[in-house]
């Protein structure tokens, strides 16, 4: 899965020490699941402890600022500590919260948001948007390893670049828990799984989407068994050859967001969460308010997932993709929703911006950057004077920077939401809107 960060804080020049067990006390949860004690001032982090708990536990490393800690054993149980539901999450990277209550994570999510903002001024509530804590993935990358003939089909494992081999795994959505153990089945009988580098897998309102990335390239012959499998399970099989970077097909796969067929390229971005997303979409579109008089700017619009929703309020959208091949499935979504006053404009945000972005005449902007936020972008953003800016993340660090330049330009927060898009993991998205 591509969005983990580091599971385990770090410390800087790391000492390995062999240290007898001490015993600590618990005071807060790192939003990656990790206990933080104190001790004479100084922070030891310990594995997988809750606030709350006391543990026996063993420092093995020690660094200038902190220490790192593996608990041996629990003296005292936090409230929130559950039993994790899958069995391979002591191991599997892909989740880092299940020993804790699904509430208490999304508590945990909320006060590690208002941690990261700080520095802003906000709202007294922050707002949660919530959906099932399972059967939630609609995307998904697999890794496929190959070693001594023995293959290992899963996620990257929690503390190292291992792979975890992984015959169910409760977070993808019901209808790729149904097809996964099956085709992992299949390819474990073959030897071409040898030549596969990840399996990626996709669930739309078409079905289900396999794409096999090879490493090395694989014959059609070969191919073949697991074609004839794949058509008899009523699933699409698409072979990602070693120099392709992208499959392309001709009927783009689809989903529907607010009563609109939004059109993609199976490796295109999508929402990967579709519960959240139709919440996310439908409260952008409230906290907009938007009427005909608008005119609003889409940034990091994708093929649409935003922009047609807007284009369906608002007097004009003018909606920005750096992506071209984006940019025309953008265009041709727009079409097909017969919205005319949606335009798609190829540009790269973190460069200077083109004069038809530059003249914008626009009243409200929708942000929806990467990781690295859309700093780059602020200053023409500013220039541009939209009365609000709502602002999509999945980078809670970045959006309070943005957000702090924002606020020192004339704006203040008036909205925020945690939206909870991926349970069970470290992972915070979050909604923010800011008035002039
Ligand atoms: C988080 S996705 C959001 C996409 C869309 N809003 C959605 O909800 O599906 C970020 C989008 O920004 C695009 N992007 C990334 N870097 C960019 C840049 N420098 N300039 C413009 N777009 C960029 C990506 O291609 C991607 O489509
Ligand atoms: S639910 Fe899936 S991603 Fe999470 S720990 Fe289990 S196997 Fe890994």
């Amino acid at each position: 899965m591509k969005h983990r960060s580091n599971r385990r804080a770090r410390p800087s020049q790391d000492k390995p020490i062999s240290s007898p067990i001490r015993t600590f006390t618990i005071e807060n949860t790192t939003h990656e699941g990790h206990g933080v004690a104190r001790e004479n001032g100084k922070v030891t982090f310990v594995e997988g402890s809750l606030a709350g708990e006391q543990v026996e536990a063993r420092v093995i490393k020690e660094g200038r600022q902190f220490n790192q800690a593996i608990p041996l054993k629990r003296l005292q149980d936090s409230p929130a500590r559950v039993q994790p539901p899958c069995p391979y999450f002591e191991q599997c990277g892909g989740c880092q919260l299940q020993h804790m209550a699904v509430a208490a994570q999304r508590d945990l999510k909320v006060d590690w948001l208002k941690g990261q903002f700080r520095k802003l001024s906000l709202p007294d509530e922050m707002s949660r948007l919530e959906g099932h804590d399972f059967g939630y993935r609609r995307r998904a990358r697999i890794s496929v390893f190959v070693k001594n003939g023995q293959a290992q089909i899963g996620f990257r494992a929690k503390s190292s670049n291992t792979i975890v081999d992984i015959e169910q795994c409760q977070v993808l959505a019901p209808a790729l828990q149904t097809i996964y153990p099956a085709l992992r089945e299949q390819l474990i009988a073959t030897p071409l799984v040898a030549k596969l580098g990840h399996i990626e897998l996709l669930h739309d309102e078409q079905g289900v989407c396999v794409i096999l990335r090879q490493s090395r390239d694989v014959s059609e012959s070969d191919q073949q068994p697991l074609d004839d499998w794949a058509k008899a399970q009523g699933i699409t099989l698409l072979w990602q050859v070693p120099e392709q970077k992208k499959v392309a097909i001709d009927a783009p796969r689809h989903y529907t967001i607010d009563n609109l067929a939004l059109n993609f390229q199976p490796q295109d971005f999508i929402q990967v969460n579709a519960e959240i997303n139709q919440a996310m979409v439908a409260q952008a579109m409230s906290w907009l308010s938007l009427s005909a008089e608008d005119v609003v700017l889409d940034l990091f619009c994708g093929a649409g997932n935003f922009s047609l929703p807007l284009a369906k309020r608002a007097g004009r959208v003018l909606a920005v993709e750096a992506i071209e091949s984006m940019v025309e499935m953008g265009q041709s979504n727009a079409a097909q929703a017969q919205l005319d006053n949606l335009e798609f404009l190829a540009a790269d945000l973190t460069q200077a911006p083109p004069n038809r972005l530059k003249k914008a005449k626009i009243t409200k902007a929708l942000l929806d950057p990467p990781r690295a936020g859309a700093f780059e972008f602020l200053p023409t953003l500013v220039r541009l004077k939209p009365q609000q800016i709502l602002y999509v993340s999945c980078n809670a660090s970045t959006l309070a920077r943005d957000a702090e330049y924002l606020v020192e330009n004339g704006f203040r927060v008036t909205k925020v939401c945690m939206m909870d898009m991926f349970p069970h993991t470290s992972h915070v998205e979050a909604m923010m809107l800011l008035q002039k």
